[in-house]
């Protein structure tokens, strides 16, 4: 007993020196004084903000942050714990942190996303993001797009068919889980090849996986004592996302071994076919086995990572995009009309599916699109670790310095937005783009680490929105003021977005 007290005692002590020493570092002096010059809300030493984060609800968090943004506007710092963060909300501090090609990153929040994403695209550094976005980037090529439009139509019909059912239905419906239904299915095709058909089975358990980890994840963040993995994987939610993240695992990774025993290849006049000779469409998952060499350039750990980097990063900032448009047209039943109008004159009477050229064609529905977006950006933060340090006029920020970029605020900036909290598409006419500094609008980031999917969710959400649009008069029965928002990984409504539906 008394070796075990001694033992603790050492360790104790050992434990003191080094943080004593830590804190007394040079550089991390200099971290501290040059972070500290920026104004904040009030930190404890070591503690940092970490009693703050104790008034984290999930529904309060958001509003918590954009008190404090709008308070320190536009830059302000606050402390993890003893690790400094630094925010900015202005498009010049925006750019500095976005145009680096160095200071690329992802900040430690993103550590959460390693049991589900490993090092996947979104959540890589270093060497291995570079080779992967080398590789992957072509995938995404206009070609490849264009074979998944048949996807985007189908599923958009089915959706079409499931709201076929609210008509009449006076109280209104919440459409969030008829929209992300409709996006699993088409993420879920066009990444691994496979039909998950969750508009149809709203009891699939890869499904039900999905939405608890998204949960789980957001929650996570937010409790700064649930950090050390020990700890968040001792306790019951650690282990419901143990739980669920068995399930996606076991699911992508079934859908890898079917397809490396069944490849689809291209025959000699160039038509992709699987191993019987019949017609197939390549999905991302096909592109990157065939990228992967027989696991000489990616592994089939690697594959997964990216496949299931798709499967989330592809659905859900797809499907908020698509609930905020639908809600801000139900506001605005003129603009909705002006909508309506742009596809009565690319269809005329016909009840044809979109080409790729309609979607083209449809430059209003694209403007409120991105104006939606700019209200409602699908990823409202995101984090940068500074591995280079940067000078920001009489400021600079050491290497170590996270970095949060609060994009749902810098889309609201008067200075670039007049009326900023109006959705006025017309804010994205040519005219109006031209003259406005180039990072006050960034939804899909910017610089080398920009969304590699931002072709694809346009492409989907036109399609999806046209079906509804030349079916439907959707009404909101909710105002904007009056819902409010979780900003977590995604910004959705903390309650339903009730809509009504009325054939046209
Ligand atoms: C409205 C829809 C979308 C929005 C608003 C959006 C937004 C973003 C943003 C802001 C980032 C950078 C995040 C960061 O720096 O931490 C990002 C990265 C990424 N997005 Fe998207 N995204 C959308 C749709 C998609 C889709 C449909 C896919 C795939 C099919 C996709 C795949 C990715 C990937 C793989 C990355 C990481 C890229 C890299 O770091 O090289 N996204 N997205």
């Amino acid at each position: 007993m008394e070796l075990v007290s001694a033992a603790l005692l050492v360790l104790a002590v050992s434990a003191g020196c080094a943080w004593i020493l830590w804190f007394n570092n040079p550089r991390r002096r200099r971290m501290v004084r040059e972070v500290d010059k920026l104004p904040g809300p009030p930190a404890l030493p070591l503690l940092g903000n970490a009693l703050l984060a104790l008034r984290f609800t999930r529904e309060n968090f958001f509003y918590v942050i954009h008190d404090i943004t709008m308070t320190y506007w536009p830059r302000y710092r606050s402390w993890y714990g003893p690790t400094p963060e630094i925010n900015f909300s202005e498009a010049d501090d925006i750019e500095i942190i976005l145009r680096s090609s160095v200071n690329i990153k992802k900040g430690m929040l993103y550590h959460f996303l390693h049991p589900w994403l490993g090092t996947g695209l979104l959540t890589s550094s270093g060497q291995k993001w570079h080779l992967h976005r080398k590789l992957i980037t072509p995938t995404f090529h206009f070609k490849i797009l264009e074979t998944f439009q048949e996807v985007f139509t189908d599923k958009s019909r089915i959706l079409v068919e499931k709201l076929n059912k609210e008509v009449g239905n006076k109280k209104g419906f919440d459409v969030y889980p008829y929209i992300t239904r409709c996006a699993l299915d088409i993420i879920s095709e066009t990444a691994m090849g496979v039909e998950l058909n969750a508009q149809e089975d709203k009891d699939s358990p890869y499904v039900s996986a999905v939405y608890e980890i998204s949960e789980l994840l957001a929650e996570r963040a937010m409790r700064l004592w649930l950090y050390p993995d020990f700890i968040y994987f001792s306790t019951k939610r650690g282990k419901r996302f143990k739980r669920s993240l068995n399930i996606l695992h076991s699911f992508s990774k079934k859908i890898i071994n079917d397809r490396k025993q069944k490849p689809i290849r291209k025959n000699e006049t160039g038509e992709t076919t699987d191993d019987v000779g019949t017609k197939r469409r390549m999905a991302f998952l096909d592109l990157l086995l065939e990228a992967s060499q027989g696991g000489a350039v990616l592994t089939d750990e690697e594959i997964r990572e990216e496949v299931d980097t798709f499967m989330f990063e592809g659905h859900d900032t797809t499907s908020a995009s698509l609930v905020w448009t639908l809600f801000l047209l139900g506001n605005h039943p003129e603009v909705q009309e002006r909508v309506f109008e742009e596809q009565a004159a690319i269809f005329q009477n016909s009840d044809r599916v979109p080409t790729m050229q309609d979607l083209t064609e449809m430059k209003y529905l694209e403007r409120v699109i991105k104006e939606s977006l700019r209200l409602y950006p699908s990823v409202p933060f995101f984090m940068r670790s500074l591995v280079e340090d940067i000078q920001l006029g009489e400021y600079t920020f050491p290497a170590g310095c996270q970095v949060t970029l609060h994009i749902y605020h810098a889309h609201r900036n008067p200075k670039y937005f007049p009326n900023p909290d109006e959705f006025n598409p017309d804010n994205f006419l040519p005219e109006k783009v031209q003259g406005r500094h180039p990072y006050a609008y960034v939804p899909f980031s910017a610089g080398s680490r920009n969304c590699i999917g931002q072709k694809f969710a346009l492409q989907e959400e036109k399609t999806v929105l046209s079906a509804i649009v030349r079916n439907f008069r959707v009404r909101a029965l909710d105002r904007p003021a009056d819902v409010k928002m979780y900003g977590e990984l995604v910004l959705r409504p903390q309650g339903p977005i009730r809509l009504t539906v009325e054939r046209r």
